[in-house]
């Protein structure tokens, strides 16, 4: 009996009106069949949400809500294991990445917004005009409702519970719909939650395609709007409820730069370039995909890059030493094929990769592919202003700092880059000149949950992280009361 990966309504796993199938990227079998939810239960999934808040959660103190997300860190890790075979089932990721990246961060983010919504305080002000009206400002802030939260499937409990964490902290209940690719740890998180304490209707999953998402974003109950995945979704997410201004949250594409300047430590920069190129098979909307390198250096580090490439293990999840899996889907393979295609076609030189490779008989189904890099690309060709999303960059020599900085904020995008020098003037002159949301020094996807999180352009809207979460997730209530 194939798996079954149900709804999640109201504190109970509840039937869709029809399955679509859940593939296993590593060798293309059939790892579950998912329940999709159509209107109807779409509707029961936020009227559950909305009795919630209605309910004892929604008259929770903040400690009695800590104490219970609390109780979830500690179950998500007492069932680590099961999270990390679902989500690994999902996504064909090596199985040190899930550990060390997803599911340790589905604890750790609980922890962090807990921490943040025990420790906020109120703004406040003694207000004392020259007209004597004398007066103490508070605000208070008040949960935004019932939130709509969208998940991508690069990083789905990760990026999942990045969002709920912070919503159920401030008082607020979810409807959930993870990507049709990733279904599974989004399920099971729901029965974890349950055994955690939480109260039913406050946490709730349907599954589906993009038409199930916008029966969420466009429902007329829902209060606000969270979503990370391509740009072009979220657009479509911001006409879809623009009628309404409904407040909205996005975590969007990138088309991410890197400059490594010719006093860069480049034995250190080589291994760091690796990690942002080919980290999750350059499947994180934070990967490099630019990389310009100042002259004297080039070809040592197109050198460095094409060994350490060459040196990646590319392997299904649990095989000892694995640190490259397959693309989420053929799918997506073929768009990430379709640009070395591209790339060739303009006259691109292939350092590596930019082919499927050749897997044994019993992977020849998942959807592998090979680290890329190419040279010889203009700056303005379209493989460098568009987002792949795979295991590919092309790499440009530049002269001059200025040259640098031009090119790299010369982008549609503005979600985050990397820089790589050993000269600390250079670091901040440079770093905050970058049009990004995370502009990284000598390292990369190196992170606190309490900063700001988040792009600009067609990078996104708005900042998640420690209390920018709260700005998006509570609505403040500034009370006025003369003195
Ligand atoms: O690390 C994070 O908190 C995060 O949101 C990562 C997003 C990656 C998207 O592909």
């Amino acid at each position: 009996m194939v798996d079954q990966i149900r709804n999640f309504i109201n504190g109970e796993y509840v039937d869709g009106v029809g399955t679509f199938d859940d593939i296993n990227p590593v060798d293309g079998s059939l790892a579950a069949q998912v329940h999709t939810a159509d209107k109807g239960v779409v509707d029961r999934a936020v009227k559950a949400a909305r009795d919630a808040l209605n309910g004892p959660w929604g008259s929770m103190s903040t400690p009695e809500r800590v104490a219970i997300l609390r109780r979830i860190a500690d179950r998500i890790e007492e069932r680590f294991d099961d999270l990390l075979a679902a989500e690994i089932r999902d996504t064909g990721k090596p199985v040190e990445l899930a550990k060390t990246l997803d599911v340790y961060r589905a604890s750790a983010n609980f922890r962090s917004f807990t921490d943040t919504a025990a420790s906020a305080g109120l703004d406040a002000f003694i207000t004392e005009p020259a007209n004597g009206s004398n007066a103490l400002m508070y605000a208070v802030r008040k949960p935004l409702g019932v939130v709509g939260v969208i998940v991508p499937w690069n990083l789905p409990l990760l990026l999942l519970t990045w969002k709920v964490a912070p919503a159920l902290a401030t008082g607020n209940t979810v409807v959930v719909k993870p990507s049709e690719e990733t279904p599974a740890s989004a399920a099971l998180l729901g029965e974890i939650m349950a055994e955690a304490g939480l109260p039913d209707g406050v946490y709730n999953v349907v599954h589906g395609y993009g038409d199930t998402g916008a029966l969420i974003t466009t429902h007329p109950d829902v209060d606000g709007v969270t979503f990370t995945g391509e740009s072009k979704t979220g657009s479509a997410i911001q006409k879809a409820v623009s009628d309404r201004v409904l407040p909205v949250s996005f975590e969007l594409g990138g088309k991410n730069a890197a400059l490594v300047f010719e006093d860069a430590n480049i034995e250190e920069t080589v291994a760091g370039l690796t990690h942002s190129l080919f980290t999750n098979s350059g499947q994180v909307c934070l990967c490099t995909e630019r990389v310009y390198i100042q002259r004297p250096v080039f070809d040592e580090v197109v050198a460095g890059l094409k060994e350490s490439a060459q040196k990646l293990k590319i392997g299904t999840p649990y095989e000892e030493g694995t640190q490259f899996g397959p693309l989420i889907s053929a799918k997506h393979r073929e768009k990430v094929h379709g640009y070395a295609r591209l790339a060739k076609e303009h006259g691109a030189e292939t350092i590596i990769g930019g082919e499927i490779p050749d897997m044994p008989e019993e992977l020849a189904g998942g959807s592998w592919y090979t680290p890329t890099l190419w040279t010889g690309l203009e700056h303005t060709d379209q493989v460098m202003r568009e987002e792949v999303f795979g295991p590919v960059a092309g790499l440009i020599p530049f002269d001059t700092e200025e040259e640098a900085v031009r090119m790299a904020n010369d982008t549609e995008y503005g979600l985050a880059s990397a820089i790589w020098t050993t000269n600390l003037e250079r670091a901040h002159r440079v770093a905050p000149k970058m049009n990004v949301g995370l502009s990284w020094v000598n390292t990369w996807y190196l992170r606190d949950l309490r900063a700001p999180f988040g792009g600009s352009g067609l990078s996104g809207i708005g900042r998640e992280g420690g209390v920018h979460s709260f700005d998006f997730y509570t609505e403040p209530v500034n009370v006025a009361i003369k003195l």
